[in-house]
């Protein structure tokens, strides 16, 4: 039998990459869409202006948009994906896990608490459990699991196979983010086109936070973060979809560059449906990964990895995910079937 979900944010950018999956998707069935007060009351159809290079779903078209708060989602909704602004995000979702709703949130509030899980399911999967603790410290019925930042997802996986083999000690990563990740009227054209801009406001510290917190230990009680340094820095720049990350990892271990490609191609999904056989492709052609011909390796949720070279201390490479599929709505779904399979709805 399907599971029930309901979704927050509907018509946003993220939004609507979460009804382009979920609509086909075999465990989820959608019941409920929210967004703001000027959507509420509208068809999906007429509340989102629709973005997506694949049609509206005829179905979900039809759905009335409800306004985002408990009593607007039906009981019988056993999952709620979220991908609100953050600063709403923190006062609803609260809401919903009081009233006994279970949410995989893609919004940034609250990733760092110690007491809610922020998973990829292929990295820290034992993290779920800490649900247990949020549970008995809040009371709630429901409970709240978070997906990591965009940039972040994209790095970790090559970086806990790494850590997995030759014990990370610093990280260093520069990005190169697409214009998708800072939401459909994020950038204005007359920003970015002919240019790039080192600066995306809380980018840096998300990434040196939320991968620590990520490659952690969880020991049924609490999360320690790893110990190892991490230094990004974050620039936008004018492709559509798809972050490109130069990363400088030092490790405690010897490492060439052949071992590090052969560990991260070791990598392999898990047994959930959006997770890819393989996780990590490596690439050998040394301009590649590119974001316009790589960001939809395995469907958009596989992480593509080239340009290896031995440092004094570690290893170079080059990294790149989908952001907005692997980096956001496809992380959320992963996270919901997470949620699923180890009886948490
Ligand atoms: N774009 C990306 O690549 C990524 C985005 N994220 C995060 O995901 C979240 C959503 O991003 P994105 O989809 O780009 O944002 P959008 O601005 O495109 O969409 C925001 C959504 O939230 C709704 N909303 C806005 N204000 C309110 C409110 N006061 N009450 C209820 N609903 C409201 C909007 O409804 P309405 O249409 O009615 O205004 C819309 O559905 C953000 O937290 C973002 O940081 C994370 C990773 C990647
Ligand atoms: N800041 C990211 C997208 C994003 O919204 O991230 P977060 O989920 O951490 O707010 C980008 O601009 O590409």
């Amino acid at each position: 039998m399907s599971v029930r979900v309901g979704v927050l944010g509907a018509t946003g950018a993220v939004g609507q990459r979460l009804i382009q999956l979920l609509d086909p998707h075999p465990e989820f069935e959608i019941a409920a869409l929210t967004a703001s007060e000027s959507s509420a009351g509208k068809t999906y159809r007429e509340a989102a202006k629709w973005r997506v290079d694949a049609p509206i779903p005829t179905d979900v078209a039809e759905i009335e948009v409800g306004a985002t708060k408990p009593e607007a989602v039906p009981d019988d909704v056993d999952l709620i994906f979220s991908s609100l602004p953050s600063s709403v995000g923190q006062q609803v979702e609260p809401e919903f896990c009081e009233a006994g709703y279970v949410v995989s949130s893609n919004s940034s509030n609250g990733r760092m608490d110690e007491d809610v899980p922020l998973t990829i399911p292929e990295v820290n999967a034992d993290h779920v459990d800490l649900i247990e603790v949020q549970r008995d410290e809040r009371g709630w019925d429901g409970a709240l699991l978070k997906n990591p930042n965009c940039s972040t997802i994209t790095m970790v996986p090559a970086l806990e196979a790494l850590d997995r083999a030759f014990d990370l000690t610093d990280v260093r990563v520069s990005t190169l983010q697409a214009v998708s990740g800072a939401g459909y009227s994020g950038v204005s054209s007359m920003e970015i086109i002919d240019n790039a801009i080192p600066h995306i406001g809380g980018e840096e510290q998300k990434m040196e936070t939320e991968s620590r917190k990520l490659l952690g230990s969880f020991d049924g009680a609490e999360v320690q973060l790893h110990d190892m340094d991490v230094a990004a820095s974050c620039n936008r720049i004018p492709t559509l979809d798809g972050h490109l990350e130069n990363v400088w990892a030092d490790t405690a271990e010897d490492v060439s560059a052949e071992d590090a490609a052969e560990a991260m191609e070791a990598v392999t999904g898990v047994d959930l449906h959006s997770s890819p056989d393989q996780l990590i492709k490596v690439f050998e052609e040394p301009d590649r990964p590119q974001p316009r011909l790589d960001r939809n390796t395995e469907g958009g949720m596989g992480v593509a990895v080239g340009g290896f070279r031995e440092t004094t201390d570690g290893v170079q490479f080059n990294c790149l995910a989908h952001n907005t599929m692997r980096g956001a709505a496809g992380a959320s779904i992963l996270n919901g079937e997470l949620l699923n399979k180890r009886g948490y709805l």
